[in-house]
């Protein structure tokens, strides 16, 4: 098979395999992509949280990229925790290098446990380097809030931030509705329009990983040919499917079920 389309997340590891380089591989290849992976850092983390980060070196991520560029070219990208300002530069030098496409831009900070993802000193070079090279940037409501400088605690408001964060940094922006009181509707705001993405909220508590799913399953689709609006809403209902099969692991916020298709 010739015609198989390519996909890269450059991400940090979750040992207990709901988030991050694991929740990105299974997406992906459950999505009908090659997957492939450049690790930015290793995590201790369980489905109750973070017990410890080493950092990759930025010597060695440029190595992971030089070794996937140069071979299997990846059709679209999905970057989620990032870490420090040095990783931060490796990867926009990389990515400028090999003039990569597609890129989806996750800014990781916090985990859902509360582990802060990525150091303070690193949000202006996530900001300067990697947002200006990303085709779509996918924040959650607390990540929304730090990049739009405002609070947001409605629909009206989310309409607000998307807007001021799109203008601002010159992006198109995802804003998702996964940490909102109400539904969970994400809201696109790009080249000046908005559209939403909607489904009600699902009652599982196990949602560690949601928006490494989401931002690597936008990616898949992107590598398969699809438009950015038909990419998230593909996205959007993989992320739904894979929530509502109900997986019930682990002693905290469980992962999710990426072969809830494969076994029904
Ligand atoms: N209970 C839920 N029911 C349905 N969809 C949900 C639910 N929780 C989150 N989502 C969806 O999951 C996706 C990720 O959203 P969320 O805002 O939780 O991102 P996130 O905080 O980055 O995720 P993560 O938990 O991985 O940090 C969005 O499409 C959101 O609408
Ligand atoms: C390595 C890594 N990357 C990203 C997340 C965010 O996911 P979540 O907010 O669901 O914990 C995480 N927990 N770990």
């Amino acid at each position: 098979m010739n015609d198989m389309k390519t996909c890269l997340t450059i991400a940090g590891s979750d040992s207990s395999g709901g988030a991050g380089i694991q929740a990105d591989l299974k997406t992906m290849t459950v999505n009908g992509v090659y997957a492939m992976s450049v690790i930015t850092a290793l995590t201790a983390q369980n489905t109750q949280g973070v017990t410890g980060i080493v950092d990759v070196t930025p010597e060695f991520i440029r190595d992971q990229m030089d070794a996937v560029f140069t071979d299997i070219y990846p059709d679209a990208i999905k970057i989620g925790m990032v870490s420090s300002p040095e990783i931060v530069e490796a990867i926009a030098r990389s990515l400028e290098k090999y003039d990569a496409k597609n890129i989806v831009l996750d800014p990781v900070m916090v985990a859902t446990s509360g582990a802060k993802l990525l150091k303070e000193e690193a949000m202006d070079s996530l900001i300067n380097r990697l947002i200006p090279l990303a085709d779509v940037i996918t924040p959650n409501i607390p990540e929304g809030e730090i990049l739009s400088g405002m609070e947001i605690k409605n629909e009206d408001e989310m309409l607000k931030a998307a807007e001021v964060i799109g203008e601002k940094y010159a992006c198109a922006v995802l804003l998702k509705g996964g940490h909102s009181i109400n539904d969970a509707n994400d809201l696109l705001y790009k080249d000046g329009k908005f559209k939403w993405y909607r489904t009600e909220r699902i009652n599982n508590p196990n949602t560690h990983g949601t928006g490494c799913t989401l931002s690597s399953a936008i990616a898949a689709n992107l590598a398969k040919g699809n438009d950015l609006d038909e990419a998230i809403a593909n996205a959007k209902d993989y992320l739904t499917g894979a929530l509502r099969a109900g997986l019930d692991l682990g002693k905290g916020s469980g992962p999710l079920m990426h072969n809830y298709k494969i076994l029904k």
